[in-house]
């Protein structure tokens, strides 16, 4: 555990083509180099959404157990997870498009037939925010490198999953694994959270960093797609949640990941003598695959894309 302020924390409510944009882009994009990983406040996300957030992922998991198995889905750690055995304090629900409100509808009715627009409300909301913040971060990112002429693109190309999970108490007082350490797979992830911190970032220098959240601000991670983007230019960061204390916490992950088809591919810009290129061309679902199918190795994309 380290550091709480290695991890930096930026305002980004300003907006596109206000004063100070451009440099705010200059810095996220040299933030994404360095740490893969920083802290948002947003002041178009009022900390009352924060707050019934927390609520709403409290009122989900307070739920029956048998109630939250009905949630199933063929696709692999989409259905609700509990008990697993490599995260044994974690449970988790996986939900695809949570920012259309079919889906948080459907995804409600499943758990409360007789219906809950409290947490489908909440839920929904929420999941837009982070959509919006997931897509004004890309934005960012890809202006910090003057190449925001790919940002349409990537936005017509790209579709969100939402994580929603409970950290359980710790059975003894020592701390334990919440979730083992991993890099994010697509673009970038957004994540919000209850208070109970435990989220830690691997420094490039070796080092597992507490990422402190403080109230009402998200979490940005950038993804393995990102990172073979830029040539490898920008660091996914591994991460781990650690359980210690005496509350359990929830947090909330959206995914903005590419879709099926998109060839994700080194643009020319970022390809020159010095920087070579450093990964083929691939698709989402091949690599995804490849990262299920082979979970011992460290870095799946190197393996799998690596020239
Ligand atoms: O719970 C968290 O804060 C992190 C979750 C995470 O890393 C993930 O779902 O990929
Ligand atoms: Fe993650």
């Amino acid at each position: 555990m380290g550091e709480a302020a290695q991890i930096p924390f930026l305002d980004i409510s300003r907006e596109e083509g206000r004063e100070g944009w451009k440099a705010l882009c200059t810095k996220v994009r040299e933030i994404c180099e360095m740490h893969g990983c920083f802290l948002i406040k947003y002041d178009k996300v009022p900390k009352s959404l924060h707050e019934d957030m927390s609520m709403a992922m409290k009122t989900l998991f307070d739920l029956p157990e048998e109630t939250k198995k009905k949630y199933k889905d063929p696709r692999p750690f989409n259905s609700y997870i509990s008990n697993y055995p490599k995260a044994p304090l974690l449970e988790c629900f996986g939900i695809d498009d949570a920012t259309m409100l079919d889906s948080a509808q459907a995804f409600t009715n499943l758990l409360w037939p007789e219906g809950n627009p409290n947490f489908c409300g909440v839920f929904n909301s929420m999941n837009s925010k982070m959509l919006e913040l997931s897509f004004i971060n890309l934005k960012m990112i890809l202006e910090g490198f003057s190449m925001g002429k790919y940002y349409d693109t990537y936005v017509e190309n790209s579709q969100s999953s939402c994580r929603v999970m409970k950290y359980n108490v710790p059975p003894s007082n020592d701390s334990a694994t919440g979730l083992l350490g991993h890099t994010d797979k697509g673009f970038l992830t957004i994540l919000c959270q209850n208070e109970v911190h435990g989220l830690e970032v691997l420094s490039k220098e070796g080092n597992w960093i507490q990422v402190v959240v403080p109230e009402g601000s998200f979490v940005v991670l950038v993804g393995d797609v990102l990172k073979a983007w830029s040539n490898g230019r920008l660091h996914a960061a591994e991460h781990r949640v650690v359980m210690s204390g005496n509350k359990e916490r929830y947090s909330c992950g959206l995914f903005l990941v590419p879709k099926d088809e998109l060839k994700i591919e080194v643009p020319e810009e970022l390809v020159d003598k010095e920087r070579p290129l450093k990964y083929r061309p691939f698709t989402y679902p091949e690599f995804l695959s490849h990262c299920y199918a082979d979970v011992t190795s460290d870095d799946a994309l190197e393996t799998y894309a690596g020239v």
